[in-house]
Parts: C-alpha cells; sequence; structure tokens
C-alpha cells in the first residue's frame, strides 16, 4: 500500500546561510512535498531567516543540539501538521542535508518507492564528488559492519543521511541515536523491526569534509557517535543474566521487591 498522506521535507542545517535558499527552493518543487521544515540548530548565521524567506517552516534550537536531535524536532513538528488536518494518513519524512543547493531536486528518485509503497526507508547513493573527499573510509567501514552485524544487510554508503522513511518505520526507530550515529541507528532499527530498506542512486552534490584538522575532528566526532549506537544497540540484544543475584541488604530487597 502506498503513503497517502503525502510529502513533509525536513531540513536539518547549522550555519548553512550560504546553501539554504537553493536547498528550500528545490525542496519546495518535489512531487509530493507540501510541506519544507528546516530545523535552524542553533545556527550563529542568518540561516533561520533564510530559510523563512525560501518559503520553508522553520523551527529554531536555541542551542546546537546535534543532527539527529533536529531530525527529531522536524519530524515532530510534521506529526503537528498531520494531526491539524486529515488528508489520508501521516505523510512520508524525507531528510535532506542542508547542503544539497539544487541537486536536492534529485531526490525524486529515493521519494518514489516510499510513496508507492515498495519501500519503507530508502537511502541516497550519491556518486562520486568533484572535490575529492579527505576520508580514509573508517568510519564508512564501522557503520557498515556494525550494520551487518546486527542485520546481515550490507549497505554501500551506510553514512547517507538523505533519506524517504515512511512514518511508522520512522516511529519504530525514537528516540533516534545521537549525533552522527542517526544513520546507523535507523538502519538497524528500521531493519530489526521487519520494514524494507533500500539505495537507490540519487544524483546529488553536497559540500564535502576535507582533510584539514577540522575535517579530522568532524570524522572523529562521527566515528565516537556511530559507535555509540552501535554500543546502544548490541547492549540492548544482550540477555539479562541473573545467575543467582541475593540482594544484599534489607533496603535493597525491598527496592527489588525480594
Ligand atoms: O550540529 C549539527 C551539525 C550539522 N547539522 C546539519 O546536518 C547536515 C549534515 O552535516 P554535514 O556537515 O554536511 O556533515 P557530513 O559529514 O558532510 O555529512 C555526511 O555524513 C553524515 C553522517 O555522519 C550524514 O548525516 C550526512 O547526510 C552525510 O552527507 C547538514 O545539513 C548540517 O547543516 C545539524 O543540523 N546540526
Ligand atoms: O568524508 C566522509 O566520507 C565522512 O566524513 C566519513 O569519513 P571516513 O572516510 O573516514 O569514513
Amino acid at each position: 500500500m502506498g503513503v497517502p498522506g503525502g510529502l513533509a521535507v525536513i531540513i536539518p542545517a547549522k550555519d548553512e546561510a550560504e546553501r539554504i535558499a537553493a536547498t528550500v527552493e528545490a525542496a519546495l518543487a518535489l512531487p509530493g512535498a507540501d510541506v519544507v521544515i528546516v530545523v535552524d540548530d542553533g545556527s550563529s548565521d542568518s540561516t533561520a531567516s533564510i530559510a523563512q524567506k525560501a518559503g520553508a517552516q522553520v523551527v529554531s534550537h536555541e542551542v546546537n543540539r546535534g543532527k539527529a536531535a533536529a531530525m527529531e524536532t522536524g519530524a515532530a513538528r510534521a506529526a503537528l501538521l498531520d494531526a491539524s488536518v486529515d488528508h489520508g494518513g501521516p505523510r512520508a519524512l524525507l531528510f535532506i542535508d542542508a547542503d544539497l543547493g539544487a541537486s536536492a531536486g534529485a531526490t525524486s528518485t529515493i521519494v518514489e518507492p516510499v510513496l508507492a509503497g515498495e519501500a519503507d526507508m530508502t537511502i541516497a547513493l550519491i556518486p562520486p564528488q568533484a572535490t575529492a573527499g579527505g576520508g580514509s573510509g573508517k568510519v564508512v567501514r564501522l557503520s557498515r559492519k556494525g550494520i551487518r552485524a546486527s542485520t546481515g544487510w550490507t549497505a554501500t554508503q551506510p553514512l547517507s543521511g538523505t533519506r524517504c522513511i515512511s512514518r511508522p518505520a520512522f516511529d519504530v526507530a525514537l528516540p533516534l541515536a545521537v549525533g552522527w550515529g542517526v544513520e546507523t541507528g535507523l538502519t538497524i532499527d528500521i531493519l530489526g523491526a521487519g520494514f524494507r530498506v533500500i539505495e537507490v542512486p540519487c544524483e546529488l552534490h553536497h559540500r564535502v569534509t576535507g582533510s584539514d584538522l577540522r575535517g579530522q575532528l568532524h570524522r572523529a566526532g562521527q566515528y565516537r557517535d556511530v559507535w555509540l549506537a552501535l554500543l546502544e544497540r548490541r547492549t540492548r540484544r544482550l540477555p539479562v543474566v541473573n545467575r543467582g543475584f541475593r540482594p544484599a541488604s534489607r533496603v535493597v530487597r525491598r527496592v527489588l521487591g525480594g
């Protein structure tokens, strides 16, 4: 069955004044998209006012809370809009990065399978970028290996954050894994709940992370967050072991009901 409710586009954005207008304009032109929400994640530039002028609804975090929190805020706003008018069901959610500019128009390839009910989450497979990246593939490999160990599925671009997700699939992943662990967590949680996930080629062009100190610090943060997302999911699966545990005191016994 397809998604009758249509599509809400959600754009997490931190200091994206340079590119946000072009990204919003492309998002507004996407077939089926009747809502474009920019979550200004504590920007210190004019991202919010530019996004609003370009036609987006803007929700602002007073302080920076990271990409995953911005995605949750955007999805919560979309849920409010879903509830305000009955239009046949909840909208599917299209998450796009703020730095895609006009290329955001290419995301219709990942929207179609979800709106048609052929997939529950699509992930954009992006072509090699004009500027070479400075990464060694360490974060990508950690995420890919962790997803495979949990689900048996091998993602080609596990960190790709441009995704279209049906509302029921999104809701099983709440609360989202924090920060840069969000893509890894979404994939594991949504596949684990039995939903269908596919990667779909998409001609996107974004700002590539360089190999300078700033870029390497960014990757260190990504590595930490992916690792934490994997650890949390592994811990959840561990059986609770209680081999002859005896509460040591009367207080503990009372708390545990012993
Ligand atoms: O604290 C932050 C930092 C970034 N962003 C936004 O998140 C998006 C992605 O950030 P970016 O700096 O472009 O990160 P990249 O490392 O280039 O992103 C790649 O890797 C991320 C996962 O680590 C994915 O989320 C992205 O989709 C993927 O393009 C952009 O719209 C940012 O404005 C926030 O909302 N809050
Ligand atoms: O540049 C990238 O692709 C990401 O920041 C991930 O870094 P990596 O190449 O070290 O996996």
